[in-house]
């Protein structure tokens, strides 16, 4: 089937990224959400990052003019029914989603293509709420969207092969690379990354290191481009606490165990960079770390 009309539910960080990489490549997107307010944000951050692009010559400002005439927003979740493409980006939180999925089946054309970019959860069991588990998959993009070259793409237990090769198609059409994941708790790159991640949390928990040394520890001592910390607070603490609990629960071993001091951060609402606190404080010109 041909893939010209795209909805994207969730304008966060990750929503108006995805947002972002579909229109400049000539899709017609339709971003939902159920904040007025983050869809206004979302596309005032999608028309700053693509300045950032045409003042570095990666655009021109025709292809930023024309990308962002493709961009609309609604808050009504069914306007979506027509679409050719649906990828959730939405709150790591399976209620949501599972929320999301049963509204939207309905309205849906029969042959649109259900996604989720979920960071760790099961696709099979969100494929399983739904009215076509065979045209349902994940879509894993990472952050920042505009920059990561890597999509990942995991098949739930009834994806069938079309599907998947229309997804590996639409990733080629945004000059992306997709890896294949089969369905387990995390996938690939969070199966790896967030227990690393986590870790460092241990290693600050313990009185090892302070954030700035575990930091400079990573960056210069494993050419990470981000500490581990930053990165935690770059992608949320929320969404960080989220795939561990995740991976947790689902292999069932105390390798995975959340750090508790991961826990109480978001517990007290310092989720990272979105709160302005997280392990650095994000209020002074450059951040400063907390501990
Ligand atoms: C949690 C999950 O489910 C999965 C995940 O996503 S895990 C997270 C994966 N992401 C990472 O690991 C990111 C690690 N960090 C990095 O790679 C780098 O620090 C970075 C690319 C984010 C920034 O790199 P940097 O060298 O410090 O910054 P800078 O030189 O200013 O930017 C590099 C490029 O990125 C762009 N950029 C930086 N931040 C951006 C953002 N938030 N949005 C869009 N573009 C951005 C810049 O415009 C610049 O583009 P050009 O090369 O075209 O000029
Ligand atoms: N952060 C990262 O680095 C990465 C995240 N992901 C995944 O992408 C998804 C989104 O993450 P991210 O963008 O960081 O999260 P954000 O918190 O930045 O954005 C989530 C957005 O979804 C909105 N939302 C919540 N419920 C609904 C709903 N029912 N319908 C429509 N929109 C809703 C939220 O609104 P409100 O704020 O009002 O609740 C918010 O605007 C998650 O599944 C995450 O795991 C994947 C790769 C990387």
């Amino acid at each position: 089937m041909t893939i010209q009309r795209v909805g994207i539910i969730g304008a966060g960080q990750m929503g108006n990224g995805i947002a972002h990489v579909f229109a400049l490549a000539g899709y017609e997107v339709l971003m939902n959400d159920i904040n007025a307010d983050a869809l206004t944000a979302a596309v005032q951050r999608i028309d700053k990052n693509m300045d950032r692009q045409v003042s570095r010559d990666a655009i021109s400002a025709d292809a930023k003019d024309e990308a962002l005439r493709l961009i609309n927003t609604t808050t009504t979740l069914t306007d979506l029914g027509q679409t050719d493409l649906i990828i959730e980006a939405a709150t790591e939180r399976e209620t949501i989603k599972s929320a999301i999925f049963e509204d939207l089946v309905p309205h849906l054309k029969p042959d649109t293509i259900l996604t989720s970019n979920t960071s760790s959860i099961s696709i099979t069991r969100l494929a399983a709420r739904t009215d076509r588990p065979e045209k349902f998959m994940g879509f894993h993009f990472m952050n920042p969207v505009p920059v990561m070259q890597l999509v990942e793409l995991i098949r739930g237990i009834a994806t069938d092969e079309p599907t998947f090769k229309a997804c590996e198609d639409v990733v080629a059409h945004l000059g992306k690379t997709s890896t294949a994941s089969e369905d387990f708790p995390a996938f690939i790159v969070n199966r790896i990354l967030m227990p690393m991640i986590n870790e460092a949390i241990y290693t600050l928990y313990e009185g090892v290191g302070s954030v700035k040394s575990i930091d400079t520890s990573l960056k210069l001592g494993a050419n990470h481009p981000m500490g581990p910390l930053e990165l935690a607070d770059f992608i949320g603490l929320d969404t960080c606490l989220a795939i561990m609990n995740v991976l947790h629960d689902g292999l069932a071993d105390t390798k995975y165990r959340p750090c508790p001091l991961l826990t109480k951060y978001v517990e007290a609402g310092w989720l990272g960079r979105k709160t302005k606190r997280g392990f650095y404080d994000y209020t002074t010109e450059v951040p400063t770390p907390t501990r």
